[in-house]
C-alpha cells in the first residue's frame, strides 16, 4: 500500500520539514528541483525548445529552479513563461537568479515540450479566466510534464486543468489524482522525495493506494472440509435478471467457499435450481435465520423484494458480514433508519447507483470523498466500494484506491462476480483486488471475456 496525501497535507509536510526538522525551504526546493531535473534531463536535451511555465508561488519557483539547473548545465534551448502575481519569497529568489543568468523569458507558449509549474498544491477555488487561457495554451504542446500536479487539478474532480503526459510529484502521490476523471489529466506518475522526512509523519493516515502486492488471501488448509470453508447465503434474482445470482454463486464457489445457498424469486426458482448443480436453492421466504451462514450477499438481479423486506434480511445478519449490491442498494436509501446499529454492511454501488443513493439520502454530490463519508454515516457505518475504472473503498474512516484500468472488466455480470468475492472473503479490499487481478489475467488469456471466463480465472488464482 502506498500513502496518498491531500494538498493540505502536502503543505503541512512542507511546513513540518521546515519547522520541526529545520530543513530550510530553499534547501527543500533545491533538492526537489535537482531530482526533477535529473528525471527530465534527457527530454530537455532532445527537445528543440522547452518552455518552463512558472506561476508566482512555490510551484512556479520549482519551475524556475529547474530551468536554471538546465541552463547552467548547458541546455540553452529553453524559455521561461512567467505569470506574475503575488510572489512567494522563494519565487522571488529563483526569479532573480534566472534574470541574473539572462535566461530568456517569453510571452509565447508555442513549444513541443512544456514544463508546467503554473500552480501546484497551493491551488484552491476555481481558476481565473486568465489562468484558464494559459492552461489552454499549455495544453497545445506535444508533451507536458507537470511539477507536483497538473496545474488546476481540483481535489473534487471537476477540473479545468493542464492535461499532462507526465506528472512528477513530490513526497507522496496526491489523492486528487484518483478523484473523478482527474486521472486522465495526470499522465504517467513518478514520485520523488526531495528529502521530506516521510516516515516521521502521520499526515497521510487516511488515504492509501492499493495494488496486487497487497493481496493476502486466507490460506485454505489441505484438510479443510466444506463446512469449514464458509457458507454464503445469496438473495437475489428475478424473471428479468435470472443470471446475476448464478454468476455470484459460481464466483463464491471459485473463491473457495464450501457451501452456497441461493434464495431466489419463486418465478425463477425452477431455472436456478435445475441449472445449477452445486448450490442449495430456496425461495426468498425460506430465509428465516442467519445461523447456518457466514455471510449474506443481497441484491444481484433483485427486483421483487420491498425495502422493508431487504432491511429485515440485512438485520437478520446484523453481526455478520452483509454485502449489499445492485437491486438492494437502491432500497437502502429510503429505509436507512431501519438498519440496525451493529450492522456490518458493505455496499458495492457503481457510479450511477451511488448518484441515485446520494439523491435519495439528500447528500451533496459535489465532492466524492465527503459524499462517501456522509453515505457511510447514513447507513450506520457501512463500508462503501465505489466501482469504476478506479475503485474507491471507504472503510472505517480510511480511503483505499485501486487504479487498474481494464475495459474487459466492464462486462455484464462483472459486478455480480465482485459482490460474490467480497461476500466469500468477507473483506472488500481483498475482494476488489482478486476481482481486478482475475480480470487482468482473463484479459491476457482471452482478450475480452465473459463473466464465466472471469470466474474460472478467479478459481485459478485463488
Ligand atoms: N510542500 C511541498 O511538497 C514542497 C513544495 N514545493 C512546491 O511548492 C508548491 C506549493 O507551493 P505554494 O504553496 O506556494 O503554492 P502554489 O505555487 O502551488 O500555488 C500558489 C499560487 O497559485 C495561485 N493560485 C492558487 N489558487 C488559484 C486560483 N484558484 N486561481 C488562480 N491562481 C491561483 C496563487 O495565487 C499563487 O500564486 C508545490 O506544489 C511544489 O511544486 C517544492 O518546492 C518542494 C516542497
Ligand atoms: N474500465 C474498467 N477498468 C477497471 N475496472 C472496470 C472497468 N469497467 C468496469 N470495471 C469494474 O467492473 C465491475 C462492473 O460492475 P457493475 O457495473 O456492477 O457491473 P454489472 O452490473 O454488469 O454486474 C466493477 O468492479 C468495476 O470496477
Amino acid at each position: 500500500m502506498n500513502n496518498l496525501i491531500t494538498y493540505k497535507s502536502a503543505k503541512e509536510l512542507d511546513i513540518l520539514s521546515q519547522e520541526k526538522y529545520l530543513i530550510p525551504s530553499l534547501s527543500l526546493m533545491e533538492s526537489a528541483a535537482r531530482c526533477f531535473y535529473s528525471a527530465i534531463k534527457d527530454k530537455l536535451i532532445n527537445s528543440k525548445l522547452t518552455i518552463f511555465v512558472a506561476g508566482s508561488g512555490n510551484n512556479g519557483a520549482d519551475s524556475l529552479a529547474v530551468a536554471r539547473m538546465a541552463y547552467c548545465d548547458g541546455i540553452k534551448n529553453i524559455n521561461i513563461y512567467f505569470v506574475p502575481g503575488h510572489q512567494s519569497k522563494e519565487n522571488k529568489v529563483q526569479y532573480d537568479i534566472c534574470k541574473a543568468l539572462e535566461i530568456p523569458f517569453t510571452d509565447n507558449l508555442d513549444s513541443e515540450l512544456i514544463v508546467d509549474g503554473l500552480i501546484g498544491v497551493g491551488f484552491s477555488g476555481e481558476l481565473s479566466q486568465e489562468k484558464r487561457n494559459i492552461v489552454d495554451g499549455i495544453n497545445k504542446a506535444n508533451y507536458i510534464i507537470s511539477i507536483d500536479c497538473p496545474s488546476g487539478l481540483k481535489e473534487d474532480g471537476n477540473s479545468y486543468c493542464v492535461k499532462a503526459n507526465e506528472t512528477i510529484t513530490f513526497g507522496y502521490e496526491k489523492v486528487a489524482f484518483y478523484i473523478g476523471s482527474n486521472i486522465n489529466y495526470v499522465g504517467k506518475i513518478t514520485t520523488l522525495n526531495p528529502s521530506f522526512p516521510l516516515t516521521s509523519i502521520s499526515l497521510s493516515d487516511n488515504y492509501r493506494r492499493i495494488s496486487y502486492s497487497d493481496i493476502n488471501l486466507r490460506k485454505i488448509d489441505d484438510r479443510e472440509y466444506k463446512n469449514k470453508k464458509g457458507h454464503v447465503a445469496i438473495v437475489g434474482g428475478s424473471k428479468e435478471y435470472s443470471g446475476a445470482v448464478r454468476l455470484s454463486e459460481r464466483a463464491v464457489f471459485k473463491c473457495g467457499a464450501g457451501l452456497v445457498t441461493v434464495f431466489t424469486s419463486p418465478e425463477i426458482y425452477e431455472v436456478v435450481a435445475n441449472e445449477n448443480l452445486s448450490p442449495i436453492v430456496k425461495k426468498f421466504e425460506d430465509l428465516q435465520s442467519s445461523n447456518s451462514y457466514d455471510s449474506l450477499l443481497i441484491g444481484p438481479g433483485l427486483t421483487d423484494l420491498s425495502g422493508e423486506e431487504v432491511i429485515k434480511l440485512i438485520n437478520l445478519f446484523n453481526s455478520k458480514c452483509v454485502v449489499v449490491d445492485a437491486g438492494a442498494i437502491k432500497l437502502l436509501g429510503e429505509n436507512c433508519n431501519a438498519i440496525s446499529d451493529n450492522s456490518n454492511i458493505i455496499i458495492t454501488p457503481h457510479l450511477g447507483e451511488f448518484r441515485a443513493l446520494l439523491a435519495t439520502l439528500n447528500i451533496d454530490s459535489s465532492n466524492t470523498l465527503t459524499s462517501l463519508i456522509a453515505v457511510s454515516k447514513a447507513l450506520k457505518g457501512a463500508t462503501i466500494v465505489l466501482k469504476s475504472s478506479i475503485t474507491i473503498i471507504y472503510q472505517k474512516g480510511m480511503f483505499y484506491f485501486l487504479n487498474e484500468p481494464n475495459p474487459a472488466l466492464g462486462v455484464a455480470g462483472s459486478g455480480d462476480v465482485l459482490a460474490g468475492l467480497i461476500a466469500c472473503l468477507k473483506d472488500p479490499i481483498q475482494g476488489v483486488l482478486l476481482h481486478s487481478l482475475a480480470g487482468r489475467s482473463a484479459h491476457e488469456r482471452f482478450g475480452f471475456f465473459t463473466c464465466e471466463e472471469l470466474i474460472d480465472e478467479v478459481g485459478r488464482i485463488r
